[in-house]
């Protein structure tokens, strides 16, 4: 016996991305490589090690993902590695996630190696919005901390971006202490009439850098305390937006943006997925080892199928990373997830 079509309408409203701790997920960060050209100190000091040969999703097998977290109610796709410009057919991808009904905002997160000269490209794709990590404004700690003599290239990338017409350009620097913390005046004063939305990001420990991450982590409440004694108010956030706390001052066209992961209830607002570029399926940055869902992705015809594994997975997810008890959960290194 069918069931009745109004049933089956119940069925899939109640599939939505909504997890036992009442979190809404309409944020999926997917990553489409883990291969990267940068040797961040933070990050892959000795460079992408290429263990085994891998087969990272293709553009079918990608659009038929998204077209079901759409489905499920997501609105917002970020594109990352690894370095996701390194793929050929990275302006395909992002066409392809463009053009998917439901998906209202689809960004990247780039080292900004080749941005100068493919930034409008992208944007003509269907990219809405951009991040460049820019650890340093001196080019030899950029070279330093990045292991690339390629400042003043990312630098015309960035400009290149603001050209091309992206509504937000936001820039990513990890704080460290000893290495980039005494830029961060001349970062503000950057942005004094630059529209770009400058982001602190706390260093976070992972399996690989702990002796890295005890050498250089930095809190950011204090700079938070200068924010907003300075003149610089907070901004509500929205519920896809990433979980930086965004901060606006009258007299600067710049935003600054804090990212602080050990702060208190940082996962509470937490409402995004992961997708490796191997098609697992990450309920957190940290923690598991994440649940497969390549068996689904080469054909349409499973989307239900794919749907429902999706919703089930989502059950499981914890209440938080439990990073503040040095749990890094076995992440060896933020490359390996897109961040
Ligand atoms: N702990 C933790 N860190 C995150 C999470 N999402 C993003 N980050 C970190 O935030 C930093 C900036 O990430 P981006 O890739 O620029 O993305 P985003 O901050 O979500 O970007 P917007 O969507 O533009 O706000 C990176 O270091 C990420 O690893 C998260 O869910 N948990
Ligand atoms: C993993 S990278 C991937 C995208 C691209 N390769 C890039 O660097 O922008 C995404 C973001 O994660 C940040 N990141 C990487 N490792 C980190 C760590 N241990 N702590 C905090 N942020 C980190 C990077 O600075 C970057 O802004
Ligand atoms: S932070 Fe990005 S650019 Fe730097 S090594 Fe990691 S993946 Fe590559
Ligand atoms: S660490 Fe995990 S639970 Fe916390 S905000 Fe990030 S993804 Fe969400």
């Amino acid at each position: 016996m069918s069931l009745p079509p109004v049933f089956g309408k119940e069925l899939n409203m109640s599939q939505q991305l909504i997890d036992n701790f009442d979190r809404k997920f309409e944020y999926l960060r997917l990553s489409i490589t883990d291969v990267c050209n940068f040797k961040c100190n933070y990050c892959l000091p000795d460079g992408y090690q290429r263990t085994h040969e891998k087969q990272f999703l293709s553009k079918q097998e990608i659009t038929n993902l998204v077209n079901a977290f759409a489905e499920l109610g997501a609105k917002k796709v970020r594109i990352t590695g690894g370095e996701p410009a390194l793929r050929k057919d990275f302006p395909k991808i992002i066409e392809a996630i463009a053009t998917i009904p439901g998906i209202q905002k689809v960004a990247t997160t780039t080292n900004g190696y080749n941005l100068s000269s493919h930034a409008q490209a992208w944007f003509d794709a269907g990219l809405d919005s951009i991040n460049v990590s820019v650890d340093s404004l001196d080019a030899k700690t950029f070279h330093l901390i990045t292991g690339k003599n390629i400042f003043q290239k990312v630098m015309q990338g960035v400009n290149a971006s603001v050209k091309a017409g992206f509504k937000q350009v936001k820039i990513n620097s990890v704080l460290m202490k000893g290495l980039n913390d005494i830029d961060i005046d001349l970062y503000i004063n950057w942005i004094k009439d630059q529209p770009i939305q400058l982001r602190f990001i706390e260093l976070m420990q992972t399996e690989d850098n702990g002796e890295f991450f005890n050498k250089h982590h930095l809190s950011g409440e204090w700079i938070k305390q200068n924010l907003l004694e300075n003149g610089w108010t907070q901004k509500q956030s929205l519920s896809h937006d990433g979980p930086a706390q965004i901060f606006y001052h009258p007299d600067y066209l710049g935003e600054i943006g804090l990212i602080m992961p050990y702060s208190k209830d940082f996962c509470k607002s937490c409402n995004r997925l992961r997708v490796s570029s191997v098609g697992r399926l990450h309920l957190c940055l940290f923690g598991e080892e994440g649940v497969d869902l390549r068996d689904l992705l080469g054909t349409s015809a499973d989307k239900e199928k794919l749907k429902q594994r999706i919703v089930e997975s989502l059950k499981s997810k914890k209440v938080s990373h439990y990073l503040a008890d040095g749990e890094s959960g076995g992440t060896p290194h933020l490359a390996s997830i897109g961040g």
